[in-house]
């Protein structure tokens, strides 16, 4: 008999896990780690608007302003690994996989987030990339993935942790800068992004994990238990 996985054009889409959460909740590493364990792709989505605003900065555009960044965007040459083994994010030719964690560029983000020509944009671009996947599913991370990109998502999880928590994890990983400017610059990232879209109150149907009491590991397997719960054990631990 045919094994209808291996069918010409008759592939199943791959299952969406939709992640979202605020700065420093741990969504990328954990969403990463998580694929690496169910062998899903992973799809760091922030790294899409750090990547326009890391080209925006490079044409001298001012993020603040519309239709400069409507401009940047319409050379905006993307392209972004899937596998949790191998990230990198390119612009063209440039490797700018550690270049869009750059302060400039985080300071910046939020500025070209919020112009909805731009969201529209990326949108289908996520959607595509994650439909794509030649893998059984992937985790896709952002802010908007539960209630935009993938509403319809059979895995939508909220991932939160206390402002506290967040500022320290990431003032652990910023060596340039004190931790008292890191955690200023995440209170206004937050609170810049939440205009554009709500990612501190699950929407309906989105599983709350709150990893402020949770170590890495825990977090992991807290995530890899709402997918198992969420595919009826389909998936997950
Ligand atoms: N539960 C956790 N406990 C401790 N550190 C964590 C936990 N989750 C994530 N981290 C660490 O916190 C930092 C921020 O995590 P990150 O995945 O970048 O968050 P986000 O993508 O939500 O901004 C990373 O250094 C990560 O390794
Ligand atoms: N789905 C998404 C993902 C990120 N973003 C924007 O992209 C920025 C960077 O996202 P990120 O996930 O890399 O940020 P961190 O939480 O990792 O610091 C956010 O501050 C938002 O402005 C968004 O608007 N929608």
């Amino acid at each position: 008999m045919t094994d209808p996985t291996t069918t010409t054009g008759l592939e199943l889409a791959p299952i969406i896990v939709a992640i979202d959460g605020p700065a420093g909740s741990g969504k990328s590493s954990v969403s990463k780690e998580a694929a690496r364990r169910l062998g899903f792709d992973f799809l760091d989505t922030g790294a899409a608007y750090r990547a326009l605003a890391w080209h925006a900065l490079e044409l001298g555009a001012d993020t603040s302003d519309l239709d400069a960044v409507v401009s940047a965007s319409a050379d905006f040459d993307y392209a972004i690994s899937l596998d949790p083994d191998q990230h990198w994010v390119r612009v063209g030719e440039a490797d700018i996989t550690d270049a869009i964690r750059q302060p400039r560029v985080t300071d910046a983000v939020s500025g070209v987030a919020r112009v909805p020509e731009v969201r529209a944009t990326l949108t289908s671009l996520f959607r595509s990339l994650a439909t794509g996947s030649a893998k059984p599913g992937v985790i896709v991370e952002g802010r908007d993935i539960t209630t935009v990109v993938a509403p319809d998502a059979p895995v939508r999880i909220l991932l939160t942790a206390s402002p506290e928590v967040r500022a320290a994890r990431r003032s652990a990983e910023v060596t340039t800068q004190d931790a008292a400017t890191v955690a200023a610059a995440l209170r206004r990232r937050d609170a810049s992004d939440s205009t554009v879209v709500d990612f501190m109150t699950a929407a309906p149907g989105v599983v709350v994990v709150d990893s402020t009491t949770l170590d890495f590991e825990q977090t992991v397997n807290a995530i890899l238990e709402v997918v198992r719960t969420e595919t009826g054990a389909r998936y997950g631990r």
